[in-house]
């Protein structure tokens, strides 16, 4: 008989923290790892290194089905790398224009069948923590704990901001806002996987909290459920 591993989902907007707190959640409980968002963005990517209109819906569902990635687990001294056609491309992946890009080949509903089963490939054992926009409500339904991690856009922007700081060239917090605003809107108001809290999802607002005072309510909703053994 196939033992189904267990999935956490972790959805929410963009620089609420779910990437930062699932490959944290991922480490310590010894799981397998899946960052949605970048599959996006490495179609967004790889569209425009080809040449792809991303309005293009036909051949970036071709792209999508072919896309030649490779992602290497986190060791002790390493964060995942992300490998597309050879190439890491684990930073260049993460600028505020690619992750335009990705919202925007996200709304179209081809690319979204064309990745789905390549996500839930993931769900291996001993199990898997999955962020993203949509885990929860359309790529593991069944998993037992959904977590929906938000925070203020302004918060957000300023998270933002931090990161890119010294990192990125004429960088603002103003337009960091806009961009996230932007980013939000079209996530949620798409018609296909929107981003919202499945019925059963767990909301936490991160705005007045630190990473690790999330991390230790999601391993307390863990513990509750005992789904990590
Ligand atoms: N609770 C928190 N308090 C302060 N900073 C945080 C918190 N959570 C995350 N951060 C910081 O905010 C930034 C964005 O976090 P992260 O990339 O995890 O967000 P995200 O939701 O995965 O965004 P995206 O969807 O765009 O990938 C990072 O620099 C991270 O360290
Ligand atoms: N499950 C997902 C994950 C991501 N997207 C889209 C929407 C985001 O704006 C974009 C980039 O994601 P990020 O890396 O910022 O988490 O990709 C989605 O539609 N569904």
């Amino acid at each position: 008989m196939k033992i189904i591993a267990p999935v956490i989902t972790i959805d929410g907007p963009s620089g609420s923290g779910k990437g930062t707190v699932a490959g944290m959640l991922a480490k310590r409980l010894g799981w397998n790892l899946l960052d949605s968002g970048a599959l996006y963005r490495l179609l967004a990517f790889a569209a425009h290194n080809h040449g792809v209109d991303l309005t293009n819906e036909e051949l970036l569902k071709k792209l999508a089905a072919h896309l030649d990635v490779q992602f290497i687990a986190a060791t002790d001294g390493q964060l995942q790398r992300i490998i597309l056609e050879g190439d890491e491309v684990s930073d260049v992946i993460r600028t505020e224009s690619i992750g335009s890009g990705a919202s925007q080949v996200a709304a179209l509903p081809a690319v979204r069948e064309a990745l789905l089963q390549r996500q839930r490939a993931f769900q291996e054992s001993p199990g898997l923590v999955a962020d993203g926009r949509d885990m929860g409500t359309v790529v593991f339904p069944d998993a037992p704990l959904k977590i929906f991690l938000t925070a203020s856009a302004e918060e957000r922007a300023r998270r933002r901001y931090l990161q890119l700081k010294g990192k990125v060239d004429g960088v603002s917090l103003s337009s960091l806002l806009d961009e996230i605003r932007a980013r939000d809107e079209r996530d949620t108001q798409r018609a296909v996987a929107p981003l919202k809290p499945a019925a059963d999802a767990i909301q936490l607002d991160s705005t007045e909290l630190s990473i690790d005072q999330v991390l230790e309510r999601i391993m307390s909703e863990i513990a509750i459920r005992d789904i990590a053994g």
